[in-house]
């Protein structure tokens, strides 16, 4: 079974929610922050702390209704060395739970450097002697940007394959000014070329479930260019941002599906982890009951999607 065989299986147990763990300081329930400050002061470590406590309760408050979660590495790296820490902490402590861990970090660069971040995320170090040391991250799949074509993303393919990991290639971004640059092209589109480059590399990546380990990044935000690269790419994966705080609808997100109900994976962030803030509970306190409502909503009305 290959990880998107892996994902159509947690996805039809669980769901296609995936929780985005990006924990914006300035959401943060503040009777958490205030507890860390006064403990140790006004310093990284204690945000990083303060980030630890937050993400263990969301991962414990979700683990048995939600089946994947996507750390967004921007949030922790803000945080220095005690944030890369808390993330290499939380990301272990999802995978113990059992849940499918994709670590945003849309990287890429030359072929040869590429190859290190392939590594160092998904497939270890090799080195002389027929020595190996296993991924220090060891997460399930990463967000990697297209901007340098395919020798760039040859690395992430080959080491993906080598450990039977996930890619998600980002194609059509959520953001205002995602079509200045993505809509260029004179016969084809920037991104769907992007979605056609993926299809072709990732050919030999297809499982039983027909669809490829490697996917790719479509925003909720641009509902009809998702229905076209559905129509179009029926073995690409779709992961799925932009819905709740950035505006992305539902009901279009419909055409995201193939016909049994896979296919997509919807990611949602602070529309989950910040629930509080709308409940009028403003210190904050027991937010993590609220992740957990919020979680199973999303995924009752995915269900309803997927029929
Ligand atoms: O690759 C992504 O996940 C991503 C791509 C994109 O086009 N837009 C986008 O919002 N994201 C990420 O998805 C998450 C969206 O967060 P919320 O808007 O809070 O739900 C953030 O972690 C973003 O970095």
């Amino acid at each position: 079974m290959n990880f998107a065989d892996q994902v159509c299986k947690v996805v039809e147990m669980k769901g296609p929610l995936v929780v985005g763990m990006d924990p914006h300081l300035e959401l943060l329930p503040p009777y958490l922050l205030e507890k860390w400050l006064r403990e140790r002061g006004n310093n990284l470590q204690a945000l990083a702390y303060c980030v630890m406590e937050f993400g263990e309760l969301v991962i414990e408050a979700i683990h048995d209704i939600v089946g994947f979660v996507k750390f967004q590495m921007a949030f922790y790296e803000l945080l220095g060395v005690p944030g890369l820490m808390v993330l290499k902490n939380l990301v272990d402590r999802a995978r113990e739970k059992g849940l499918t861990v994709i670590l945003d970090g849309k990287r890429n660069d030359i072929a040869s450097t590429a190859a290190c971040y392939a590594r160092a995320y998904l497939s270890g170090i090799e080195y002389p002697l027929e020595r190996s040391i296993p991924s220090f991250w060891d997460v399930d799949a990463l967000t990697v940007n297209p901007y340098f074509g395919e020798d760039g993303l040859t690395p992430f393919f080959e080491e993906a394959k080598k450990v039977n990991k996930g890619l998600f290639v980002v194609c059509r971004t959520t953001n205002p000014s995602a079509p200045f640059l993505q809509d260029e092209g004179r016969e084809e589109k920037v991104y769907f070329k992007v979605a056609r480059l993926v299809e072709r590399m990732g050919e030999k990546m297809i499982g039983d479930s027909g669809f490829s380990s490697a996917g790719i990044v479509v925003g909720a935000t641009y509902p009809e260019d998702l229905r076209m690269l559905r129509a179009e790419f029926p073995s690409l994966l779709f992961l799925i941002p932009g819905v709740g705080a950035q505006g992305g609808g539902l009901e279009t997100l419909r055409f995201a599906f193939r016909d049994d109900g896979m296919g997509a994976l919807v990611n949602v962030s602070r529309g989950v982890l910040f629930a509080y803030r709308e409940s009028g509970k403003l210190d904050g306190r027991g937010f993590e009951r609220l992740v957990r409502t919020k979680s199973i909503d999303y995924q009752e009305r995915f269900r309803e999607l997927q029929r």
